[in-house]
């Protein structure tokens, strides 16, 4: 489930702050983000130049675009700018009243400018009940306790849990703002309701040394509503919003943006971690390799062989000896699917391979009784051992992902000839009983199984392991090419 979010907040130009930090806060904690603008802000790393605040029935009418649509998971409220703000949003919530509300009491920016009017204060204190979370900050956390500034984290402490007993709200007071190599936020509920019973859980951190710490507060409130939306829980909420903020401020200098506060880097952990790099699905690499053995799949069906099987023409002893070379092939083949089961990481797969093992070496069991009479091993033709051989060399190796893209074209190549072939010629079809068997709809599952498990494991792959899939599957494709020609080549053995 991904968490809807809605920013109640007000801009920044600069994208550091305000909806546009909370948008991409929303965005790298898993959440989907949605903006409300209270305030459009002149202002950039170095400050505020001027705020234009459109009429409060506007700011309604967008609430209501919102949520008369979509179902809204959390919402986290930021600059508020005046009054009459105040009052919209407050109003709003009393009739829409999402499950997770946060409030980030903005009133002066890191540059130190206003962001909420002076005589607007009261009436924020008045919004503080309607909220699950209240998030301020050191000067934040003094007005709404109406005190002076905590100079140190036991005054911070103490001021949140008034704050909390007061406007019986849980506070998530932050210690960005007092000196030292630590910085601590509490997360502070006076009614004990917090893990265990207690009034405080305290988070430390490195202070990282920097001037990007433009948009911290509004990025870390954004990111514990979306958190809390997906852990149903504050403490782990919090965090996890307070590790991700840690990298993303660390990483703030690499952008270069402006010459004041700059911002933090959301997106640092994510892009670190291959964000950037697309990989493809198991749909579109399916898709892909199908396309790319186009020329193989010509080759089969224009085969002399697979034109006789197709409209009976086939001599039969060509039958009869192709269909030795298949019980020799699915001796070898059976113990290439036993090893895919063994190197299997999932029980599923285990399973699914074994199984495949299984009907391989009952098919090859049925070919002797009934095709074979009981006369032994056919000798191996040179075009069987070089396809069994590629499939054990991969078994050998060990690399489950090579070894299974080396076995899915047994699958895919014969279902695809099989079902086109099936639909050819009458009941009194030569070779209706092959023909029905490659065609019928348990064996096409057990194809398209086989194809999602090795696309699977080809996606998350890493690409010179997909590229290895890749080859292994082609040669296969190759082999299966080989395989249908050998039984009317003037070189094939007699016998
Ligand atoms: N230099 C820093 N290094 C690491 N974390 C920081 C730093 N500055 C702020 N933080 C963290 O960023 C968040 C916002 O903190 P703070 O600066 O106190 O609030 P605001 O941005 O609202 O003024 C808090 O979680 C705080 O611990
Ligand atoms: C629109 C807007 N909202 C909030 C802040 C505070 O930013 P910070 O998180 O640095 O206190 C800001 N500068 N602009």
């Amino acid at each position: 489930m991904i968490p809807r979010v809605l920013s109640i907040a007000g801009t920044d130009p600069t994208g550091g702050a305000g909806i546009q930090a909370d948008l991409k806060s929303i965005a790298a904690t898993g959440g989907y983000g949605m903006a409300v603008v209270t305030a459009l802000v002149a202002q950039n790393t170095r400050g505020v130049r001027g705020v234009h605040v459109p009429p409060r029935g506007f700011l309604a009418e967008q609430l209501a675009a919102v949520s008369d649509d979509v179902e809204i998971d959390a919402v986290k409220i930021g600059m508020l700018a005046d009054g009459a703000a105040i009052e919209a949003v407050s109003h709003w919530l009393r009739s829409c009243r999402p499950p997770v509300v946060v409030l980030d009491p903005v009133m002066v920016a890191t540059s130190g400018d206003r962001l909420l009017d002076a005589g607007a204060e009261r009436a924020l204190r008045g919004l503080i009940g309607q909220a699950d979370l209240v998030t301020p900050n050191i000067p934040e956390l003094a007005v709404l306790a109406g005190s002076a500034p905590a100079t140190d984290w036991g005054g911070a402490t103490t001021q949140a849990l008034d704050v909390s007993r007061r406007f019986g709200v849980l506070v998530l007071a932050k210690g960005g703002h007092l000196p030292g190599g630590t910085v601590r936020d509490a997360l502070v509920d006076a009614a004990g309701r917090l893990a265990g019973g207690r009034t405080i859980v305290e988070f430390r951190g490195e202070r990282v040394d920097t001037r990007n710490t433009h948009g911290t507060g509004c990025s870390l409130s954004s990111a514990v509503a979306t958190l809390r939306v997906r852990h149903g829980d504050w403490v782990p909420a919090v965090g996890s919003a307070r590790e991700w903020l840690a990298e993303s401020i660390a990483a703030g200098a690499d952008l270069r943006v402006g010459g004041g506060n700059g911002p933090v880097h959301h997106f640092a952990g994510l892009w670190s971690r291959g964000g950037l790099h697309t990989r493809p699905v198991p749909a579109q690499l399916a898709g892909r390799w199908w396309h790319q053995v186009a020329d193989v799949r010509r080759d089969i069906e224009s085969l002399p062989f697979v034109r006789g099987l197709a409209d009976g023409s086939l001599d039969r002893a060509a039958f009869d000896w192709y269909l030795a070379q298949d019980a020799c092939y699915l001796r070898d083949y059976s113990r290439a699917l036993a090893s895919a089961s063994m190197l299997a990481t999932g029980p599923t797969e285990q399973r699914f391979w074994a199984e495949c093992a299984r009907g391989a070496l009952a098919e090859r069991e049925r070919l002797h009784r009934a095709v074979l009479g009981g006369l032994g091993q056919p000798p191996v033709a040179p075009s069987t051992a070089r396809y069994v051989d590629h499939l054990l060399a991969a078994a050998a190796r060990g690399d489950y992902r090579v070894l299974v893209a080396a076995l899915l074209p047994c699958f895919w190549i014969y279902q695809d000839l099989g079902s086109r072939l099936a639909r050819r010629g009458g009941p009194d079809h030569p070779y209706r009983a092959w023909l029905d068997a490659y065609g019928d709809d348990e064996f096409a599952a057990q194809n398209e199984r086989a194809i999602d498990l090795v696309t699977t494991a080809a996606a998350t792959a890493d690409e010179p392991t997909r590229d290895r899939m890749w080859h292994a599957f082609r040669v296969s494709c190759q082999h299966e090419v080989a395989f249908f020609t050998a039984p009317l080549a003037a070189s094939r053995p007699t016998g």
